[in-house]
Order: C-alpha cells, then structure tokens, then sequence
C-alpha cells in the first residue's frame, strides 16, 4: 500500500545539524529534500555575482525577480542552480555567509523564495523534509511534523571549527551568533520556533541519535495519517 505523503518542517538556528539531520533522515525514509538556506544563499551569490548593493534593499528588491533558481531535491546529491550555472560551492564562501542575512531580509526576496519553497513541497509525491528557519511558522505551517533543533553556541561553534579546519573557536562563535542575532531580528518571518514544533537540544547527542529521534517522530505522524 502506498503511504501518504508527509511534510516535514526542520527549523533552528546556524549550526544545530539541520542540513545533516534532514538529508540522513529524508534518504532514510524515501523523502526529498530541500536545503532553503542553499537558496537564499544562491540568490546571494546572484547579487553579489551582478554588482548589486547589497547595503541597498530596494536595489535587491528590484532584480530579485531576475535569477532563476533550482534546487535539486535527491537527499543522496542535493543540487542548487542559478540561471542554469551550478552553484554548490560558491554560495559557501565566506563571502556569501556574511551577506545572506541582509539579502534574505529583504521581503521581496522572502516573498520570491517561499513562493518557491511551496511549489515545491507541493510537488513532493512521497513527502519532503525542508529545512531552515521559517519553514514551520511561515513557509509551510501546515507541515505534518514541525521540529526546532537549538544547541548551545559552544558546540554549534566545535562543529563548525571542525568542519573549517583550524577555524578559531572564538571568532566562529562569534560570527554564528551575529547572523543568528541578525535572521531572528528581521522584520519579515524571522527565525523562531512554531508554537507547535517539538525542540530538539543536539549539543549532547551525536549526529546519529539526533537522526534516529527524528526518524522515529515521522514514522509516528506517518502511521497516524
Ligand atoms: N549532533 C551532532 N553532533 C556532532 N556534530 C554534529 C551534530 N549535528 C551536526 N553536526 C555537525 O555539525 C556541522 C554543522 O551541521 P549542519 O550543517 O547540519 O548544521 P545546520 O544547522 O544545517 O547549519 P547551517 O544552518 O549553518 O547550514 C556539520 O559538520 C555536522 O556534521
Ligand atoms: N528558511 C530560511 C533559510 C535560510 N535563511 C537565510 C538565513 C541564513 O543565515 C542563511 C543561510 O542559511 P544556512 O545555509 O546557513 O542554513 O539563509 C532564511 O532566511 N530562511
């Protein structure tokens, strides 16, 4: 028998394991996947790839429209284009990090992305598992399962330290909590917790615990529908 199709909303602050978390848990289950991050950080490697102001919000709210993003939603080799380019890499460096939030606050921007956040999902016919910071409160509040995952700044800064190779622990803490001061204080669907998503703490739990939880939390919701 065919199971319904599930939607799964996974939101957190920079750092948490959402990226690692969605993609092992969708692969598990025969789920997409959609990184939402990837895409505000393509249409910021656009911006900043075109010249434009990125200081400037209504520059960016009047060629927000102009790039054309895909996102590939295979768990096992999730893709991110912009206007046919494959921009996987590029849209991690340093410089993309430290100008997403101000792009992604643009309301045209949001307006543009969730729009295509939604198709998406939509089209999903065995379920998705999307993550980022908005999907539960605004993207899809309908979502069948909500999860928030948080961790202390010191483990979210290890993690990240780890992966940067040498990075130092301090100025990594630091950099993490000023783009999560920055996409919690934006005016237009900041980061936040849904009233109805369950939190996750991971800064004690290894990758594969946090995975097995979530895992266990949509095979309940699944086997209720
Ligand atoms: N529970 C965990 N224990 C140890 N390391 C973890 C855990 N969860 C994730 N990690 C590691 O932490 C790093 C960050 O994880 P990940 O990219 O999944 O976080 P994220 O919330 O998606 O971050 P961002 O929002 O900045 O993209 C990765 O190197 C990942 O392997
Ligand atoms: N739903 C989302 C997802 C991401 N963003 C913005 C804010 C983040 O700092 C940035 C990069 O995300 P990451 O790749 O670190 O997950 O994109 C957002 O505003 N809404």
């Amino acid at each position: 028998m065919d199971r319904a199709a599930v939607i799964v909303a996974i939101d957190g602050p920079s750092g948490t394991g959402k990226s690692s978390t969605s993609k092992a848990v969708a692969a598990q289950l025969g789920l997409s996947y959609l990184d939402t991050g990837a895409q505000y950080r393509a249409i910021t490697w656009w911006m900043v790839t075109n010249g434009i102001d990125i200081t400037d919000p209504s520059a960016i709210a009047a060629v927000a429209g102009k790039a054309e993003i895909v996102s590939g939603t295979d768990p096992e080799n999730p893709t991110i284009a912009v206007d046919g380019t494959d921009v996987g890499g590029p849209i991690r460096t340093q410089e993309v990090t430290s100008k997403v939030s101000a792009v992604s606050a643009v309301p045209e921007v949001r307006a543009l992305i969730t729009g295509l956040q939604r198709s998406i999902a939509a089209s999903a016919e065995k379920g998705i598992v999307v993550e980022g910071r908005d999907i539960g409160t605004t993207v899809l509040p309908d979502a069948d399962l909500k999860i928030f995952l948080t961790a202390s700044p010191e483990a979210r800064a290890a993690r990240r330290s780890g992966e940067l190779k040498g990075a130092d622990v301090n100025a990594t803490r630091e950099a993490l909590l000023k783009r999560d001061a920055a996409d919690s204080s934006r005016k237009t669907s900041p980061l936040a917790k849904a009233d109805d998503a369950v939190e996750v703490d991971t800064s004690e739990l290894t990758l594969q615990q946090v995975i097995e939880c979530v895992v266990t939390l949509v095979e309940e919701k699944r086997d209720a529908k």
